[in-house]
């Protein structure tokens, strides 16, 4: 489309909106099942393959490592292809990823598979946010970006699950990747559909411009403000805490807690059952009350004794949880209560945390800005799995040895702190003459403001 066909076409109407929505939110929910796909095998893999926690530890940092690569030319891509092609070809490459993941008992063949999804599952996460941001721009743009997370976390859920609506599966490490691989498929056809919308929109709709995707513009990061710099540390602690201790939760509960994999799989996928529904209330709730930096230090703070609750507890009686079509499981009551404080704190502090940026920083800059958090987190996210492996594997780990998983604990705590500390800087500053109306802002003092 040409500069002068915008404001003379129509902008897209609401059911292409929403249709877009659901085929960009389908083609996330594929992408984090296919991540979280692993996380149930683990056991398997250890049992029938002989891996190592170090193993696993690495299958998970190959993810970040090409991550870490391919953001860098993300957006560039992006926008050299445009997005409907970037996010079928990045939905390819997820299911090329799956289908290496699952083919070969060789863990370099395992390695390769978890690397390729890296190469295409974050920058397929980027491509979906600058479609909702090109379709909804003007519109209902929060809540599409909070409805297309909810279905993603319903793809982690739905992983977690897996080992009950396919428990028959679990008898091999393989079966269950290669119904990720399958899952990986709605990605790619619902990828192809929203090819087909955006083809047939083209001349007809004004689908504006997106601006500049989210390139990693390394020059001028000295001029971003101390808050900033708190919130991208608190990002980097939270994600490497939260992500690697859910790529390892169904197999620490497994061992060390006595769960069966269905149990564990549905205590696990309360994570993000909680934050499917909560984190969009958060998000409402934030927008009318401001607060935003005591929200993330409360969040930080109620994370904080959990990894040792869950450790040092004793694990009370057992409760009935049962997930409606998906199944039922006894787990004791400590465990129930730490997944849903976390999932709370999961819920809160994505919610709060990215729309944050976007108070703090000019929005000349937001791209460069969100990349370069996206980024940091990758970083951290890439060494703590690596870390946690060899400390599980150093302590001997194991049903025989439920101690062994202490130190790994200990780590998330000690990370938790760190996050705590980044959360209660960032409230110190915003709550004085420096802050940025991250404690101040509302919907209802932003509109009389006029
Ligand atoms: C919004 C945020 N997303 C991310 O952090 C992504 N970079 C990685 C998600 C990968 C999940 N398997 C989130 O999910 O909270």
């Amino acid at each position: 489309m040409t500069a002068s066909d915008r404001g003379v076409l129509p902008r897209p109407p609401a059911l292409h909106r929403w249709l877009v929505l659901l085929f960009v939110s389908l083609a996330m929910f594929g992408n984090y099942y296919i991540y979280d796909a692993l996380n149930p095998v683990i056991d398997l893999l250890r049992e029938q393959r002989g891996f190592s926690y170090r193993q696993i530890g690495m299958l998970s940092t190959a993810y970040n490592v090409a991550a870490l690569l391919v953001l860098l030319a993300g957006g560039y891509i992006i926008d050299r292809w445009g997005t409907k092609q970037a996010i079928t070809v990045f939905a390819v490459i997820c299911l090329l990823a799956a289908a290496l993941t699952a083919a070969t008992p060789h863990f370099e063949t395992i390695l390769a598979g978890r690397f390729l999804l890296g190469l295409g599952a974050e920058p397929l996460i980027v491509a979906a946010t600058t479609v909702l941001a090109k379709w909804f721009k003007g519109k209902e743009l929060s809540f599409a970006f909070g409805i297309n997370l909810s279905v993603s976390r319903l793809g982690s859920a739905s992983a977690d699950w897996s080992t009950s609506f396919a428990s028959p599966l679990y008898t091999n490490w393989q079966d269950p990747l290669w119904l990720a691989t399958a899952v990986a498929g709605i990605s790619v056809s619902a990828a192809l559909l929203y090819w087909m919308m955006e083809r047939r929109a083209e001349g007809r709709f004004d689908l504006g411009t997106t601006g500049k995707t989210d390139k990693l513009e390394l020059k001028g990061l000295y001029s971003f403000s101390a808050s900033y710099w708190y919130i991208i540390a608190l990002c980097v602690v939270f994600y490497a805490t939260v992500f690697p201790f859910r790529t390892f939760a169904i197999d620490y509960f497994q061992q060390a807690h006595g769960l069966d994999r269905e149990a564990a799989g549905i205590l696990s996928s309360l994570l993000p059952v909680a934050a499917i529904f909560a984190t969009p209330l958060f998000g409402l709730w934030v927008d009318r009350v401001g607060r935003r930096s005591l929200f993330m230090a409360v969040g930080s703070l109620v994370m904080l004794p959990l990894f040792l609750m869950v450790t040092y507890l004793p694990p009370g009686p057992d409760v009935s949880v049962s997930i409606p079509f998906i199944g039922g499981a006894q787990v004791p009551l400590t465990l129930l209560l730490v997944i849903l404080l976390l999932g709370g704190v999961f819920s809160l502090i994505p919610a709060v945390m990215w729309p944050s940026v976007a108070y703090i920083v000019d929005a000349r800059r937001l791209g460069s800005a969100y990349a370069l958090m996206t980024f940091c987190q990758q970083m951290g996210w890439a060494v703590v799995p690596l870390v946690v492996g060899v400390l599980n594997d150093r302590f001997q780990a194991g049903p025989e040895n439920p101690a062994g998983y202490t130190a790994g604990m200990w780590f998330y705590t000690a990370l938790a702190s760190l996050g705590l500390l980044f959360a209660y800087l960032l409230w110190r500053t915003e709550s004085g003459p420096g802050g940025h109306g991250l404690e101040r802002l509302t919907i209802r003092s932003a509109s009389a403001d006029g």
